[in-house]
């Protein structure tokens, strides 16, 4: 044996989540991120308003127009897009060492990020596209969500089938029918994902052979 499995480094992954808005993914990447102390969350910077409940610099950091064009400006992210009328991005900053450290880093954003991240960095990605069951489920979600104006509802459900045509360029889908099985469908993406004999990197010395 040329290299004993302790040798062996494992690069981390980019584990990207997409869906039309209301379809579960942030609930699914909660209970991933709380679940697996082996993946870390990228928290975007927002245009949008804080919905109640959420906690800058836990769920996003907030930032206005002003300050997202000059970080924009100042090449600080890694991708952005407009999305319903707001910025989302995604900084650049310390994912190239997470990576490098084998650690995993779980992505929420929409298609065009997704699109972007493996224009970027394609043999690190691993997309997963979250489906609503039906487009009366995605309604009735994103309404006992009840965070948002029956006006951005609405918009939300005009972007869904948009979003939706976007489901063939991911490594997996899944049917959001119950929170469980998805998170343990996520769990067992994860699990084969780090097993790949592609992603991991040799360290290069080898101890004991
Ligand atoms: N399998 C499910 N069954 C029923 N309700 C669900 C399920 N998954 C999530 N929900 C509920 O649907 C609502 C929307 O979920 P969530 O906020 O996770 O969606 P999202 O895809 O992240 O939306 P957005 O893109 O707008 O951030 C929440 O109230 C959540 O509790
Ligand atoms: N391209 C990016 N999309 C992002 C990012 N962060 C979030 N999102 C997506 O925006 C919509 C709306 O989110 P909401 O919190 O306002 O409901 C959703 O599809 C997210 O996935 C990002 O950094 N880049």
């Amino acid at each position: 044996m040329s290299a004993p499995m302790e040798t062996i480094k494992r690069r981390g992954l980019m584990l990207v989540l997409s869906s039309p808005s209301g379809a579960g993914k942030t609930t699914i990447a909660r209970r991933v991120l709380d679940e697996d102390p082996g993946i870390a969350a990228s928290i975007s910077h927002t245009t949008r308003a804080r919905r109640p409940g959420e906690v800058d610099g836990r769920d996003y950091h907030f930032i206005d127009k002003q300050t997202f064009t000059k970080m924009r400006d100042e090449k600080a992210f890694l991708e952005w897009a407009l999305v319903f009328d707001n910025f989302y991005g995604t900084t650049r900053a310390p994912w190239t060492k997470t990576l490098a450290d084998g650690r995993d880093v779980l992505f929420d954003v929409d298609w065009q990020g997704a699109d972007s991240l493996r224009e970027q960095a394609n043999d690190d990605v691993v997309s997963v596209f979250v489906l609503p069951p039906t487009a009366g489920a995605l309604e009735k979600r994103l309404k006992a969500r009840a965070q948002d104006s029956d006006d951005v509802v609405a918009r939300r459900m005009a972007g869904a089938s948009n979003e939706i045509q976007h489901w063939t360029a991911y490594d997996y889908v899944l049917v959001n029918f119950d929170v469980d099985q998805s998170v343990a469908a996520v769990h067992a993406v994860l699990a084969a994902e780090r097993l790949k004999r592609t992603r991991p990197a040799w360290t290069g010395s080898c101890r004991g052979c």
